[in-house]
């Protein structure tokens, strides 16, 4: 058993190990400064991000998954350089990028495009779909004629499978249906002719119904285009479905990441099996006992001390409080912040009943 150094490179799955990362989160802390009260000298800080290392790959899905306020849109956010990072790196195709406004952040936005949960708020209503699009491509593509733009715009919304155009082009965001909507947040986030793609919970404000199908679409472009994407999510089952690699985000810190299917089919720490027997599965008895957990994450403003989850860990031992735990290798790219897994060997590493 072995602990992984925490600035190697991290989780890419099997099939492109050797391959470079495109986007990567090297270390990454970011604390946000808490204001105040009177009379209070303390300098507080939210703990929202505490040494994140996260690469994401061409031709992959990479999925952070977590619950609200674990800090997964905060790791979105310094990825696409909405936020500097307290300390760390982000680097794109090996290098070191801080591009806080101005020309930089404009060449990265050309690489680096966000989408985010709420297609609606991202688009100005006054403006028609072919405003929001045309602008996107005359700011990416310079000199381009009208005509140009125009089928440009065209067969962006073809690859978002929104045809005929003329349809949608002139309509404003509030004529189409949330999943239309995010369809056009797609194609926008495209017309920068991206290497990255960061969809921060793209689905989860769309009805069940028609989830699949963006996902689908998603999954479609990262094949075609060879684009890398993180798709952040709090729903586990999606990730296994949909995403090459899986880490698994508690309070502000990465506790478990490798191959989806063995994140999510043999989850070594105890914070994801939680997860996974909380999540909804038609397939499981109804009678069958659910984790009896009903604590809430740890405040990120004063966390718990050595690993943030042992509070509501059921297999807690007096090691878990005093000291962080390392990230233990569990062979295949596997690993697990988790002293369970300090001695054991990789294939006896889990515990063999997660919520006794
Ligand atoms: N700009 C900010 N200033 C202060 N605290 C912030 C800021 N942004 C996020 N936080 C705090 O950082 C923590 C992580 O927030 P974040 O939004 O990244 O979590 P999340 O997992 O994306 O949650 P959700 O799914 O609810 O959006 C939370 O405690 C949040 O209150």
């Amino acid at each position: 058993m072995s602990t992984v150094d925490s600035t190697a490179e991290v989780t890419p799955a099997p099939a492109t190990r050797r391959a470079e990362p495109v986007l990567e989160m090297v270390g990454v802390t970011k604390h946000f400064a808490v204001r105040r009260r009177l009379r209070d000298r303390r300098r507080r800080v939210v703990h929202a991000v505490e040494n994140v290392d996260l690469a994401l790959y061409a031709g992959q899905v990479t999925a952070v998954i977590g619950e609200s306020g674990s800090g997964k849109s905060t790791v979105a956010r310094l990825l696409a350089q909405l936020y500097q990072p307290t300390s760390g790196e982000i680097r794109l195709r090996g290098k070191a990028v801080r591009a806080p406004g101005g020309r930089r952040l404009r060449a990265y936005v050309g690489q680096v495009q966000l989408i985010l949960q709420d297609p609606f708020g991202s688009f100005n209503p006054v403006h028609t779909i072919a405003y929001h699009l045309g602008r996107v491509l005359r700011i990416h593509r310079p000199g381009q004629s009208s005509a140009q733009v125009e089928q440009a715009m065209a067969d962006l919304l073809a690859e978002v499978r929104l045809t005929p155009a003329a349809q949608f082009t002139a309509k404003y965001p509030h004529e189409l249906s949330g999943g239309q909507r995010q369809r056009i947040s797609i194609a926008r986030a495209l017309a920068a002719d991206p290497a990255v793609l960061l969809a921060d919970e793209p689905v989860s404000m769309l009805d069940v119904s028609i989830r699949l199908g963006v996902l689908n679409l998603l999954a479609r472009l990262v094949a075609e285009r060879n684009l890398a994407l993180l798709y952040i999510t709090h729903d586990i089952a999606s990730a296994r479905y949909f995403a090459d690699t899986a880490t698994v985000m508690y309070a502000g810190q990465l506790v478990e990441g490798g191959p989806a299917e063995t994140v999510t089919q043999r989850a070594a720490h105890p914070y994801t099996q939680l997860l996974i027997a909380s999540a909804p599965d038609p397939d499981r008895d109804a009678a069958a006992p659910r984790p009896a957990d009903k604590a809430s994450p740890p405040s990120l403003i004063d966390p718990p001390a050595g690993c943030r989850f042992h509070p509501r860990c059921p297999f807690a031992m007096p090691k878990c409080s005093a000291e962080a735990p390392p990230r233990f290798d569990l062979g295949d790219g596997h690993w697990a912040r988790c002293w369970l897994h300090e001695q054991a060997q990789p294939q006896q590493a889990q515990p063999q009943q997660a919520h006794p």
